[in-house]
């Protein structure tokens, strides 16, 4: 595999489109797209019928319905994800331990009894849309921000989660203290060249693999571009100088 077709397959593509017609429509306008998201928008319109139609092309799922809730909720949601064989699936690190241990067994469990895979388990840590301003003033959270991404992370690896998801601009300091075998998922991602919209702790896709992310996940970028095949080659071609 070359190296542009390694990089390529850690850029996970958000699917955010309201109807399977409209993301039919771009995963086959982006054949060489390995990882699609799924998340809320798309899911609460389609159901699961979208993860047939993303198995059947062969891809690779992030399922992000970033479940919060008590334990016994979550551990039922995620047992029932996991009957899906999606390869990745989200929670809310502010669930807490003992929810998060709950979703943890109960998703193996829930794969064991399909005969599937079962996905890996990853925490929001704090949403990238969310300011060190907003975390003090609004959340009224009073730890700086880097620290309170740090302590859900490690909340989220003491609860034997494989990762989570965290903005590119923590990445590094979770690599440093996490290790290379926890996942680090970087949404938030912009290009130069793309508007920033809601995202509040971006970085570029070659700051972001160079800072330590597994995956990059991008929306906007590409799915709103006039081009998205352009867009989408852009990026390759950004994080093919850096990986
Ligand atoms: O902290 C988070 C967690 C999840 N997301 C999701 O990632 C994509 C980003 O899309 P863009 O269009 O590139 O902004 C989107 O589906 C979010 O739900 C996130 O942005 N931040």
């Amino acid at each position: 595999m070359g190296n542009r077709e390694q990089v390529e397959q850690r850029v996970i593509v958000a699917l955010d489109v309201p109807d399977e017609q409209s993301a039919i429509a771009l995963i086959d306008q982006l054949p060489q797209v390995v990882w699609w998201k799924v998340g809320l928008e798309l899911f609460t319109s389609t159901g699961p019928k979208i993860l047939e139609v993303l198995k059947s092309r062969q891809k690779r799922i992030f399922l992000d319905l970033k479940f919060d809730d008590i334990p016994n909720t979550v551990a039922g949601a995620c047992r029932s994800a996991a009957t899906y064989g999606v390869d990745l699936l989200t929670i809310h690190a502010t669930a807490g331990r003992d929810a998060l241990k709950a979703a943890t067994e109960a998703s193996h469990e829930g794969a064991t009894k399909a005969g599937v895979e079962p996905p890996k388990l990853i925490a929001i840590t704090l949403l990238t849309s969310i300011s060190a301003r907003q975390l003090a003033f609004d959340l009224k959270i009073p730890l700086e921000l880097p620290e309170y991404a740090l302590e859900m992370a490690l909340l989220a690896q003491e609860s034997g989660l494989d990762g989570v998801v965290c903005s590119p601009q923590e990445v590094a300091q979770l690599r440093q203290t996490c290790g290379n075998d926890f996942l680090l998922v970087c949404p938030g991602i912009r290009p130069t060249w793309a508007d920033i919209g809601d995202q509040k702790r971006s970085l570029t896709p070659a700051q972001a693999i160079i800072a330590g992310a597994d995956y990059l996940v991008i929306g906007r970028p590409i799915t709103t571009a006039t081009e998205p095949e352009l867009a989408w080659k852009r990026i390759s071609e950004e994080l093919t100088t850096v990986a």
